[in-house]
């Protein structure tokens, strides 16, 4: 037998106004994140991302429709459940917002001294946070004595630390370089998975969320323009706003007369499609591979049909041939 669970979180008919604003910095935002899911949130600036953040956090109610975390609704919970879904939530914060005074262990079992958990244990579960996120070795450093990947790894260690079933993740990884986020993102795959976490990684960036989601929500100017899963919404983008955040990574490409600059995500650039691609008169421009397949910039002679349709055939005449 199945069982099936709700999702992880609900918006329906979501508003959200501040005071002293024009509009609203959400409206009527409705979706569902699956449980299990890593689920992007990714918009301009202003969007209203970080509204989304302070609502899935419990930290602000709507003023119209409902925020349901886990099956509960933050507006139907006492005080003090609403404390304790809180404490579910793991937040991991684009600054770490580590205590300076604080070790790295200190800061890691701060939530559990909190919550009144005996000094022994919360130890012993704090050195064992941190050697799951790569920093057994570091447990007596401060944070002025750790790297930016470091300190963040010490703040995804403590969001684990009260057990969460849902972590929110917001601009975690903004502040770092690539290579230290893209070890951020993998870190978050793994103990997604291993904890069977939902994750909700928010960013303004395109490429953390085809790094590292497996669905996406994309805000503008407060309202939800698309969402769905990652692969789908990147390689067919049917809202203006999400084509243009991918078209900000056009590369700038010199194109000579009767020529346009075409994106494709390929499965893979092998030299059969290589050999296709030229078949077409086009010349690869750009092509940024990801864990999604390869994002091809492509110059092609104006009129050229469309490409993956293209691809498709000669790779079923292919197989027909073989
Ligand atoms: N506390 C507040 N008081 C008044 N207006 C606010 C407040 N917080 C956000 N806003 C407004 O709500 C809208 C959405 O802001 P929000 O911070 O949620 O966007 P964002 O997508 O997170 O932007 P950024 O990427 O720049 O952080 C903006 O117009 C912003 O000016």
């Amino acid at each position: 037998m199945t069982r099936s669970f709700p999702p992880a979180l609900v918006f329906e008919g979501v508003r959200r106004t501040y005071p002293g604003q024009a509009g609203p910095a959400l409206r009527d935002v409705s979706f569902s994140v699956p449980r299990g899911s890593r689920t992007g949130i990714i918009g301009r600036s202003g969007a209203g991302k970080s509204t989304l953040v302070r609502l899935i956090s419990g930290l602000e109610l709507p003023d119209a429709g409902h925020v349901s975390v886990q099956g509960q609704d933050f507006s139907a919970l006492s005080a003090s459940a609403r404390r304790e879904r809180q404490a579910r939530t793991g937040l991991v914060f684009q600054h770490f917002n580590l205590l300076a005074q604080r070790t790295a262990l200190g800061n890691v079992t701060l939530p559990l001294e909190l919550r009144g958990v005996p000094r022994a244990q919360r130890e012993a579960r704090a050195r064992e946070l941190l050697a799951q996120v790569g920093l057994a070795d570091l447990a007596s450093r401060y944070p002025a004595q750790l790297s930016g990947g470091q300190k963040q790894r010490v703040g995804i260690a403590r969001a684990l630390a009260t057990e969460p079933d849902l972590l929110l993740a917001d601009e975690a990884t903004s502040a770092l370089d690539p290579e230290t986020s893209a070890g951020i993102l993998t870190l978050l795959t793994d103990l997604q998975r291993d904890r069977d976490l939902t994750v909700v990684i928010v960013t303004h960036q395109l490429e953390v969320v085809r790094a590292a989601t497996t669905h996406v929500a994309v805000l503008d100017s407060g309202q939800l323009v698309e969402f769905g899963q990652t692969r789908e919404v990147l390689s067919q983008p049917q809202h203006a706003v999400t084509r243009a955040l991918l078209e900000a990574h056009r590369p700038a490409a010199s194109l000579t007369a009767g020529e346009q600059l075409r994106r494709v995500t390929l499965a893979e650039l092998s030299p059969r499609t290589l050999t296709a691609l030229a078949g077409l008169g086009a010349r690869v421009v750009q092509a940024d591979a990801h864990p999604l397949g390869v994002d091809v910039w492509l110059a092609v002679p104006d009129g050229t049909p469309d490409i993956p349709a293209h691809l498709a055939r000669v790779a079923q005449l292919a197989g027909a041939g073989a």
